[in-house]
């Protein structure tokens, strides 16, 4: 047991997309960073003597940085002759760049304690009551903060094991305690029983919580997060077939803020970039304004009258530009390269106003097909949200059980945050579920707290008093290793 109550806990939310960080108690995060480290080579050939007192060349630890912006190409230090040192923390499932598929924990340690930079954590003096009067006093010094992370129980134990094996050894906790996302949802919508629909990044995940627990039956997730829809909307600018007459409005590519200020850059540097999740996030980004941008419209409540977003039975000529219908308030969008779209113009500039209808779409358009799962294990697939859910709920066996689920349906995750979701949800599940079952999908008017739920509830559960029995302390890490510790957070 970790009687740690008087330091209270360090609580971070590591995603895809962003990593949150805060003191636990608090009311939302206090440090929200890109989720992904520079790597920075420079001066990595270091002279050392060896034992033999011989010179030998050594290569110095790399060091590691947050990213602040990506406005800009990443710092030259960063670069070897063939890749760049830029490594996100997690690599979103429909990633097309040229990343290894395991977590690099050595990055995600180098991200908490960017974190901790941020809030200095380190400065001991900072958390002490009352002035600090010896100016020689260090303010750097081991975390005296017991740390609590977010986990997603896709990815296994072994990962949930190294994530522990950091926290004791490199970045030296008191104690921990690893906790599922959707838990964690759960208890910040005040709910230890729901049935949590995390649209986030990299995929939509839908997961049980029984009484607090996760359930490992029922847990399924689809392809169709934030950074799918982002990608199909660059696909659509950049696909010739898609406009017929009128021009396609980016033929060679999306182009991100780094390339239009970096024009003078090396072709080498550029060609490294071109293919690295530093430009993959780039073009999100770009992708992720224009989403979110003023044009876009809010989902239909129910199913839409309309056929789906670039679906193939449309007419041939629908895309034909209509002078007729020009008027003086066509939504427009302007890509930072000045790229004007007149989204009012053509059938396909008409669609992109209804992206988000992509999550509900029961049937994807043939550009979108190709991309078809590649993911060997069942419970991850392409589905639509509402039959992500059926799903789910198929996997529960027990029926009262799934009767609370489905009147306690959490949404939340930032690819939530498209105006209306929650009631198409609602609307797409009545029309789906048996009729004896009400839906009840719940979600925050408050963004903050749907982007940052999984955050919010770690820092309740951090500060509950009847928590502290909770923690893996650092004796019980010692005596029993990673892999025996993670038993405790099932117990
Ligand atoms: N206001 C918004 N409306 C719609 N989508 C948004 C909004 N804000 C952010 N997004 C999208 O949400 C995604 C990020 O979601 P979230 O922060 O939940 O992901 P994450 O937790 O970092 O990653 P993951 O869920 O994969 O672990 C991005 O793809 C972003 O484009």
């Amino acid at each position: 047991m970790y009687c740690g109550d008087e330091t209270g806990a360090y609580v971070g939310d590591v995603g895809s997309h962003t990593a949150r960080f805060g003191y636990g108690g608090e009311d939302c995060p206090k440090v929200v960073l890109p989720s992904a480290v520079y790597r920075h080579y420079g001066g990595t050939v270091d002279y050392n003597n060896d034992d033999e007192g011989s010179r030998v060349k050594k290569r110095k630890a790399a060091k590691y940085s947050a990213p602040v912006s990506l406005l800009n190409a990443p710092p030259d230090d960063c670069f070897t002759e063939n890749e760049v040192g830029f490594i996100p923390i997690y690599n979103s499932m429909n990633s097309n760049a040229k990343s290894s598929p395991d977590v690099d924990t050595e990055a995600l340690a180098a991200l908490w304690e960017c974190s901790y930079q941020s809030l200095a954590v380190r400065d001991r003096k900072k958390h002490t009551v009352g002035p600090r009067h010896d100016p020689n006093d260090t303010i750097e010094g081991p975390i005296d903060h017991p740390l609590l992370a977010s986990i997603d129980p896709h990815r296994g134990e072994k990962h949930h094991a190294s994530i522990l094996e950091m926290f004791f050894e490199s970045l030296s906790a008191p104690a921990a305690y690893l906790a599922p996302s959707a838990t964690l949802s759960a208890f910040s919508f005040g709910r230890p029983t729901a049935l949590v629909v995390d649209v986030g990044h990299s995929s939509a995940r839908v997961t049980p919580v029984m009484d607090g627990y996760t359930l490992k039956f029922g847990s399924v997730q689809s392809q169709r997060g934030g950074d799918w829809l982002a990608r199909v909307q660059e696909k659509v600018l950049a696909c010739n077939d898609l406009w017929g007459d009128a021009p396609c409005p980016c033929p060679d590519g999306v182009m991100p803020r780094y390339m239009l200020r970096n024009k003078d850059d090396n072709l080498l540097k550029l060609k490294i970039l071109k293919e690295s999740s530093f430009h993959d996030m780039s073009v999100h980004q770009v992708m992720y304004e224009m989403m979110t941008g003023s044009h876009v419209l809010p989902l239909e409540e129910e199913e839409s009258s309309l056929p789906a977003p670039f679906s193939d039975n449309d007419s041939d000529d629908s895309n034909a530009v209509e002078d007729e219908e020009v008027d003086e308030d066509e939504p427009m969008y302007v890509l930072p390269d000045g790229t004007r779209l007149d989204l009012g113009l053509t059938k396909t500039g008409k669609d992109l106003r209804r992206l988000p209808e992509l999550f509900f779409s029961e049937s994807l358009p043939t550009f979108l097909q190709t991309d078809t799962n590649t993911n060997s294990d069942e419970n991850i697939t392409t589905q639509p949200l509402h039959q992500l859910v059926q799903h789910s709920l198929s996997q529960i066996l027990d029926a009262d059980i799934r009767k609370e689920l489905i009147s306690n349906i959490i949404l939340t995750g930032s690819s939530s945050l498209f105006t209306g979701m929650d009631k198409r949800l609602s609307s797409e599940l009545s029309r789906i579920l048996p009729s004896m079952y009400k839906n009840k999908v719940i979600s925050s008017k408050n963004s903050v707290e749907n982007r940052y739920s999984a955050w919010i509830g770690g820092s309740i559960l951090s500060s509950l008093g009847s928590f502290q029995q909770m923690w893996l302390s650092r004796r019980e890490y010692d005596e029993c290793g990673s892999f025996l510790g993670l038993q405790k957070f099932h117990s």
